[in-house]
């Protein structure tokens, strides 16, 4: 890979939902391109698109047109099967809800990535990850002997296992306390200062996206806005702009 490689490309990415009169443009034309080793936060009103840019980008949902790009390899150009082993290879994704499976023990689910991958499951790097988001001494607990802000370490530890180039959060602070949300955000921004990660967060926070290097802003499936070196407080000023247009917009078409 070269230096100048993205580690995410989209390209006039569209995406709609159903057909015939009750179809939804969930994504207009979206472009863009983040080098690696940054940390990208996505916001947007309600229904603005953010969790299909999410979904099509980490090749868990496909776009009606357009391409995505994921550390130089193109996601439309492979078949199902080799779409979901480029999942497992590159990406990782954190979801609001953790998604743990709640038979396994905390080491069984940050194994799992790696056992599907087909790797040669390595208990020492897993247990090494689940040390750096500070779960060293829980290895052999269940998820729902956890608090929230400990399953979704386990949840981040699961994402950095197979050491993915890009990491997808959607919502990951989203059903979290102030301070476990603040570990979930330092381990996001550590994964790219320290492991030259690339994180793209979909967030509704402010303070979350602040810990971003920089703020895309989504209205109607489109690109509208960028914020580089974010702080909450002109995050939180963006956003009231990007909701008045858009209850504007709903008054004049009278919905
Ligand atoms: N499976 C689906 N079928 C039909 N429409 C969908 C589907 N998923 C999303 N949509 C529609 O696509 C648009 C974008 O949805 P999306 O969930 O991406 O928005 P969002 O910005 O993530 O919203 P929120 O902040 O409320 O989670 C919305 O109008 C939504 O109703």
């Amino acid at each position: 890979m070269t230096r100048q490689t993205k580690a995410l490309r989209l390209d006039d990415v569209r995406k709609v939902h159903g057909a015939g009169p009750t179809a939804v443009t969930a994504l207009d034309g979206i472009t863009l391109a983040l080098p690696p080793g940054t940390f990208t936060a996505v916001m947007g009103p309600s229904g603005s698109g953010k969790s299909t840019l999410l979904q099509c980008a980490a090749g868990l949902d496909r776009p009606t047109g357009g391409s995505v790009v994921v550390d130089g390899v193109e996601l439309a150009g492979h078949d199902e099967a080799a779409r979901t082993r480029l999942r497992r290879q590159r990406i990782g994704f954190v979801f609001q809800q953790f998604n743990l499976l709640p038979t396994l023990t905390v080491l069984q689910n940050v194994l799992l990535p790696l056992r599907l991958a087909g790797e040669k499951a390595d208990p020492g790097h897993a247990v090494a990850v689940l040390e750096r988001v500070g779960l060293a001494g829980r290895l052999g607990h269940r998820p729902a002997e956890l608090s929230g802000g400990q399953q979704q370490r386990v949840a981040i530890a699961r994402a950095l296992v197979t050491r993915p180039s890009v990491i997808f959060a959607d919502e990951p602070t989203g059903a979290l306390d102030t301070r476990s949300a603040r570990d979930v955000l330092n381990l996001l921004a550590e994964s790219v200062r320290d492991h030259g990660q690339t994180v793209v967060m979909v967030t509704h926070d402010p303070v979350a996206a602040a810990y971003a290097d920089s703020v895309l802003f989504l209205a109607d499936g489109r690109i509208v806005g960028h914020l580089p070196e974010p702080t909450a407080d002109a995050v939180a000023e963006r956003m009231a702009g990007l909701g008045e247009t858009a209850a504007q917009r709903r008054i004049l078409e009278g919905v």
